[in-house]
């Protein structure tokens, strides 16, 4: 394996898995944090030894240099990341393991796999990163199953310097995107925590939620066109800024998780580097105060582009922060303007509901100019890039480690969220003896609400920790779904969250969603078990 071979078992590449001194620091830390918890290493099996039974398909002599039948590709295309995909590797769990996985090199291949799989009857599972963490990319079903993967198109076809967009091919990374639109002096400027794994299909696909904490926070609002390959046709909607022509077209597909088509292309709407960034770090010492300054600067106009408030936990354990309210990360960023009268507004916002300035930072980095910790927000954006990895350690130790991510109204929030902590916590004291910590921190906010997102960490038992994620799972979306909540704001419904997103959804337009279907997918073959 190469330096930069992607794991097949877990997060990212091997060669950014934590090192020994990271392990070593991690490791005393939940030591001290759960006491008597089993912290034995489980090392990843061999790939090559766990059986994986050989391919049932065969493409068409046409097609066949399309496809690859290796053990570990295969493997590597099983599942997506959520812990329970790492836990389910790491046991060496090989059901439901593609028979093929095909690369298209142009949308004619993807019009002539589609065109197989509906001839044949083959499911085929649209891929993009494989960082699904719903089960999305999983052929969870009986029978033979093939993913098309859409690595290789990964170019930015056009830039429209003048409307500030990009005709670009679904299958590009993160990384790769950003690198292509640099030279034009612009971005897309969507930074999902999963950017350098994930790619711009996907996240149309999944309606993924990035870089902004207000106004544009989905990928949806950065769309301008999509074209899509289903089984009943090619299609492409119309270049627009903004049409009321009846239902959109491009709704139909953003968020439709490869079961309506395979988006091939879309044009996105870019935007100039930011050169102007002010970015803020505020403590509180009550929640409740820390909630009403955060809803305060949501409903005051400012919209910042980063509006995190990190509950105490959360701001202990991934920002190094003592506080006893929380800790809430500002920013404001801007191409055209200094930015500094919105950060003031919003300081004096913060202030009057009882917040402190920790610290402020400038585009240049330069020194902080208040009192305090002065890299709270810069420790949180480390540990935000290495937190798949560490989770990947500590599920090699048995630990239970994984997110949840739900929206809900103000209104609804106090409520909503003592429900949901406290199924959390019942849960956790039910299944892992209650050794565990639930912290909680808004990735984006809206003027009518928050998106909270709440992180589970819990001593499990090796052989278990599957099952005892799956019972905590169970109790929090069904705490979700009682208190008003959507069982996903960004990470999709999949198959892992089918029970409650059916529960979720008025009926007339799950009947239409079926019809939609049918009508473009009629053998069926599109990611059978997401969404319909
Ligand atoms: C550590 C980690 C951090 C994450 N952080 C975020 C985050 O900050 N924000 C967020 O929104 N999500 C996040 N996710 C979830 C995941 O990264 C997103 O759902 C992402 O949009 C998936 O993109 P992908 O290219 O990896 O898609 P995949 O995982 O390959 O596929 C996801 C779904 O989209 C479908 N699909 C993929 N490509 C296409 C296509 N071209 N046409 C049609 N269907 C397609 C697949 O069939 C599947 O149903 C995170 C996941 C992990 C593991």
């Amino acid at each position: 394996m190469t330096g930069d071979a992607r794991s097949w078992w877990g997060w990212g590449h091997t060669s950014a898995a934590l090192d020994a001194a990271e392990t070593e620091a991690l490791v005393s830390r939940v030591a001290a944090l759960l006491p008597g918890h089993d912290l034995t290493d489980h090392e990843p099996p061999d790939p090559r030894s766990l059986g994986v039974p050989a391919s049932r398909v065969a493409l068409p002599q046409s097609l066949a240099g399309l496809g690859s039948d290796d053990v570990v590709d295969r493997l590597g295309h099983a599942r997506g990341k959520a812990f329970r995909d790492v836990v389910r590797n790491l046991q060496g769990d090989i059901a439901h393991v593609p028979d093929l996985v095909v690369r298209p090199r142009s949308e004619q291949d993807v019009v002539d796999v589609l065109d197989w799989c509906t001839a044949s009857g083959t499911p085929v599972i649209p891929y993009g990163g494989g960082s699904s963490v719903v089960g999305g990319v999983e052929p969870r079903f009986d029978g033979p199953a093939v993913t098309l993967d859409l690595a290789l198109l990964d170019r930015v076809l056009e830039v429209d310097p003048v409307s500030r967009a990009a005709r670009i091919q679904a299958g590009v990374l993160g990384p790769a995107l950003e690198d292509q639109l640099r030279p034009h002096g612009l971005t897309l400027r969507h930074f999902p925590q999963s950017f350098e794994f994930s790619t711009l299909g996907g996240w149309l696909a999944t309606r993924a939620g990035g870089h902004f904490a207000t106004l544009a926070t989905h990928i949806d609002d950065l769309t301008e066109s999509l074209r899509v390959v289903s089984p009943a046709g090619t299609g492409e909607s119309r270049r627009l800024p903004g049409s009321g022509a009846g239902p959109s077209p491009d709704r139909m597909f953003l968020g439709s998780e490869g079961a309506l088509g395979v988006i091939t292309e879309a044009w996105m709407r870019l935007q100039q580097r930011p050169v102007w960034q002010r970015t803020a770090s505020v403590g509180f010492t009550s929640y409740d105060d820390a909630v009403a300054a955060t809803r305060a600067v949501a409903q005051a106009g400012l919209y910042p582009s980063n509006c995190r408030l990190l509950d105490p936990a959360e701001a202990l354990i991934n920002a190094g922060t003592t506080t006893v309210g929380g800790l809430l990360l500002v920013a404001f960023e801007s191409a055209d303007h200094p930015v500094d009268a919105w950060l003031d507004r919003a300081l004096e916002l913060l202030r009057d509901h009882g917040g402190t300035v920790l610290a402020t930072r400038g585009r240049d980095g330069s020194a902080p100019t208040a009192p305090g910790d002065p890299d709270a927000s810069q420790a949180w954006r480390s540990a935000f890039i290495r937190m798949p990895y560490q989770r990947d350690a500590l599920a090699r130790r048995s630990m239970l480690v994984e997110t949840f991510e739900t929206a809900c109204t103000w209104d609804a929030f106090p409520a909503f969220h003592a429900a949901v902590t406290a199924a959390a916590q019942e849960a956790i004291g039910r299944v892992c003896g209650g050794l565990g910590v639930v912290t909680c921190r808004f990735t984006h906010v809206y003027p009518d609400g928050p998106a909270p997102y709440y992180g589970i960490y819990a001593a499990g038992r090796w052989g278990s920790t599957l099952a005892q994620w799956d019972e905590v799972k169970a109790a929090v979306s069904d705490a979700i779904n009682a208190h008003g909540g959507t069982i996903t704001h960004h990470h999709a419904v999949g198959r892992d969250h089918r029970p409650w997103y059916d529960d979720q959804r008025p009926a007339p337009f799950a009947a239409a969603l079926r019809a939609a279907k049918s009508a473009l997918d009629p053998a069926g073959v599109l990611n059978p078990g997401v969404i319909v």
